[in-house]
């Protein structure tokens, strides 16, 4: 059957879902308006896509529909080498929504009224690569910040703490500013503090101050009150490739002063470069360092303290997933997300979801399935794979942006595992891990999916009113906090 395009004007009836179609690499292509559609929608837009071998594939599951148990997502996929490419729809999608709709009816009566929701929701600036920043208070935009706990500047405070040449800036630049490790062997050392925002290219916005290693506790111009008291948390990073006694001297100082003034800070310790040691080398070393780290601490009588233990590298996804971990902890709604993430998998034929914060890499929530470093590691480069490919060869609008709110992706693995992207909001997307098999009720998926949306959208406008509460309660906002020049360190 013919596709029904010509060069200028390319229209797809959407009457025969066993049909296979050619067209020409990279022309757009339109949905006639034929019973499945309220109107025309594009059919590639160029944002769904994954790559295998020399294909590109491109999946679109039309939104528009009044009838979602009839609409037909398409497939269409362009052979880069033959410059070529083929729609291959889908057998209209069969919706089984018997589970979900027990689930999410409480919360959304009418689960057909979601297209036009979704379409609301998004407005023209929502793009990925160049983000920007609003500090206005407002309805939810992904843009704001999860935390309560944190400092009266309104973001929650981590200092990156460890001797010199620990790899804390390293950490920092490669976490947060997407610098390759191995740009990080001509850093400089760091000789005063340094505060980064991270609100500005990241959904969940807070502080990272960066202490150079020579930092000064009993100096008497380090104001521990200022900086402990509106922390967080602390993260203090080990070299693992050097000897670590001084380094235990130091954690145990500043642990024991960060706590006097502020016992609610949270205390993370990386055990940082192990990528130069053996597996048994670093087990032992994490041993060796976590009993002489609590021993200390237990002597001193600080037996309510709690650190935690992380082994990371710059090399590999351990700093990503340590830092995760960290930033997870900070947000008060982690319980709520995650048993948001725990219903949406359980219904959904899903075996791992991730939420991510799609600039850092950094997961702000899964669900309760253990987390194996593998599938975060997948979901990780999923994520690069899509923004790689979406800024090349994605369609973009008039504000340069190359994701929309239709934006999906999905690999599959030759293990009959698929890897499944969906974006949440502009800093947010879900990447899940499912069994093949288990994707042929995609409709099913999708539509769980913008239930799942909609209630993380709740959630924050839920805190929102909250924040907004309480700053009405205390309107000066008291400045307790000095602005950076003003803290002298010793050189
Ligand atoms: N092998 C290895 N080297 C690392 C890692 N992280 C950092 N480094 C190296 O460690 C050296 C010091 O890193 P920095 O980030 O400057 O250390 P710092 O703690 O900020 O140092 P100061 O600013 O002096 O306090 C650099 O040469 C980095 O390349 C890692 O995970 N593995």
């Amino acid at each position: 059957m013919d596709a029904g395009y010509d060069a200028g004007t390319a229209y797809y009836p959407y009457t025969d879902p066993t049909e296979y179609y050619a067209a020409a690499a990279g022309t757009e292509h339109y949905a006639q308006d034929s019973g499945y559609y309220t109107q025309s929608a594009p059919v590639y837009d160029g944002q769904q896509q994954y790559v295998a071998g020399s294909y590109v594939y491109v999946t679109d599951v039309p939104v528009y529909s009044n009838e979602y148990a009839t609409a037909v997502p398409v497939n269409y996929y362009a052979n880069l080498a033959a410059g070529t490419a083929t729609f291959s729809p889908f057998s209209a999608a069969n919706v089984h929504q018997e589970s979900i709709l027990t689930l999410f009816y409480t919360i959304y009566p009418d689960p057909w009224s979601y297209e036009q929701e979704e379409e609301d929701h998004y407005g023209p600036g929502y793009e990925v690569g160049s983000y920007t920043k609003d500090y206005n208070d407002g309805p939810y935009d992904g843009e704001s910040d999860l935390n309560v706990n944190s400092n009266p500047e309104g973001k929650p405070r981590i200092l990156l703490m460890g001797l010199r040449r620990s790899g804390k800036s390293s950490i920092q630049k490669v976490v947060f500013h997407k610098m390759s490790p191995n740009e990080t062997l001509f850093l400089e050392s760091t000789n005063k503090i340094v505060k980064d925002e991270i609100s500005n290219s990241s959904f969940v916005q807070f502080q990272i101050w960066d202490f150079p290693g020579q930092v000064d506790f009993f100096d008497s111009n380090f104001d521990c009150e200022m900086i402990f008291g509106g922390c967080g948390a602390l993260v203090f990073v080990i070299d693992a490739q050097d000897d670590y006694i001084d380094a235990l001297m130091k954690l145990n100082l500043t642990v024991t002063r960060a706590y006097k003034v502020n016992p609610n800070i949270r205390f993370e310790v990386f055990i940082h470069k192990v990528d130069g040691l053996s597996d048994d080398h670093k087990i032992e070393a994490q041993r060796d360092i976590h009993q002489r780290a609590n021993d200390e601490l237990m002597e001193e009588g600080f037996d309510s303290v709690n650190l935690s233990f992380y082994l990371t590298s710059i090399y590999d996804h351990s700093i990503f997933e340590a830092f995760s971990k960290v930033v997870q902890k900070l947000i008060p709604q982690l319980p709520t997300l995650e048993n948001l993430l725990n219903i949406f998998v359980s219904n959904s034929g899903i075996e791992k979801a991730f939420l991510f914060d799609v600039v850092s890499k950094i997961y702000i929530a899964t669900d309760s399935s253990p987390v194996d470093m593998q599938s975060y590691e997948l979901c990780c480069d999923m994520i690069d794979v899509v923004v790689d490919i979406s800024c090349i060869y994605g369609t973009k609008d008039a504000d340069g942006a190359a994701f929309d709110h239709q934006s999906l992706s999905l690999i599959k693995l030759n293990n009959s595992t698929i890897l499944y992207l969906r974006e949440v909001n502009r800093f947010l997307a879900l990447v899940c891990i499912l069994r093949e098999d288990h994707f042929a009720r995609q409709g099913l998926i999708d539509y769980n999916f913008v239930c799942f949306r909609n209630a993380i959208q709740e959630v924050f406008e839920v805190r929102m009113q909250v924040q907004q509460a309480s700053n009405n309660t205390n309107p000066s906002g008291d400045e307790l906090i000095q602005p950076l020049n003003s803290v002298a360190l010793k050189e």
